[in-house]
């Protein structure tokens, strides 16, 4: 442990080590304010490129670059103390071969300070996990739905939902596991095979929309705060982030149109504290301290 916090950061083993212990809670984080908040509550944090669409607008997860991954990266470290912090490698930086994969994942590393990296893909991606691990890469799994492949698959479906989906789902797990991931996301898939799953495997399973059977949960932070405008049917919403940040953008609107902000509270004075002439409300006149304030409790007048 560092001498300068009291509190070491989780590592990769530090969650494998969780499962059949206690539920593994995960979040994505995109940027250093709300990972902060999430550090307090969650045992890693997903910089997932789904913000890709949550943040930047596009369709798919399939447009994002490297780039944006480090960048978003990089904030959620800054934001994060405790947290293992996981970074998605976006599609096409991974695919083609062992050696591109640990180019670019060790360059994630290096650039963002990240604890692990997840790439999608079961069998196919076996070799590269064990590549990357082996090099000192702490490698997330991620399997059933798989929205990088969203192009094959012709849209964001639920996989497993016939039984003969199963094997093939099973042994992508299986082989992910012994490839040396310390952890796998299953994404949409039913609860009987992430069951079968969960049981199978020596390495926890981190469900989103794979039922309570799974070792661990995460969801979109968006969607689980209510902000997300459209979401997928496994996730429930804890919160009314939508309605909050539109309450107080409509009263600001309000207040900005009927010039009730800002106060004097909200304004600098001059050093000498002279008063001036024009806009100064009279009963705030006394209260000036020749002082900018820093910060006001109430965020608007009541309208
Ligand atoms: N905001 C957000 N939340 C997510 O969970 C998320 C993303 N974005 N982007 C990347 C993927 C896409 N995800 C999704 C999106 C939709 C469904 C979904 O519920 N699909 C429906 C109908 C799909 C269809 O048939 O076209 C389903 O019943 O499976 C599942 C996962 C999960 N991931
Ligand atoms: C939803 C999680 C598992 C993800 O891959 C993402 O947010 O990109
Ligand atoms: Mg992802």
């Amino acid at each position: 442990m560092s001498v300068h916090s009291t509190q070491k950061r989780l590592m990769a083993p530090d969650i494998a080590a969780m499962k059949r212990r206690q539920p593994i809670v995960a979040l994505t984080a995109y940027h250093a304010h709300t990972a902060a908040i999430a550090d307090r509550y969650c045992d890693f944090l997903l910089v997932g490129d789904s913000l890709g669409m949550v943040m930047h607008g596009y369709e798919t997860t399939v447009p994002v670059p490297l780039d944006l991954m480090i960048m978003h990266g990089r904030a959620v470290v800054r934001g994060a103390r405790r947290a293992l912090v996981v970074v998605d490698m976006p599609f096409g930086s991974y695919e083609e071969s062992p050696a591109v994969a640990f180019r670019n994942c060790a360059k994630v590393m290096k650039e963002t300070d990240c604890g692990a990296v997840k790439i999608e893909g079961g069998r196919r991606m076996a070799e590269t996990i064990r590549y990357l691990v082996d090099r000192g890469i702490p490698v997330m799994s991620h399997i059933g739905l798989t929205p990088q492949s969203v192009n094959v698959i012709g849209g964001f479906k639920a996989q497993g939902r016939q039984r003969e989906e199963w094997a093939a789902i099973e042994e992508d797990a299986r082989q992910v596991a012994e490839s040396g991931a310390f952890g796998i996301v299953l994404e949409a898939i039913t609860e009987p095979l992430a069951a079968r799953i969960t049981a199978s495997i020596p390495i926890p399973t981190i469900g989103i929309g794979a039922s309570l059977a799974c070792d661990g949960q995460i969801l979109v932070m968006e969607d689980m705060l209510g902000l997300s405008p459209r979401v997928p049917r496994f996730v429930k919403k804890f919160g009314k982030v939508g309605e909050v940040i539109e309450d107080a953008i409509r009263t600001y609107a309000e207040d900005v149109r009927t010039r009730a902000f800002p106060t004097p509270e909200h304004t600098y004075a001059m050093q000498d504290g002279a008063p001036s002439k024009e806009r100064r409300a009279p009963e705030r006149v006394g209260a000036n301290t020749g002082r900018a304030t820093k910060k006001s409790k109430t965020p608007s007048s009541k309208a």
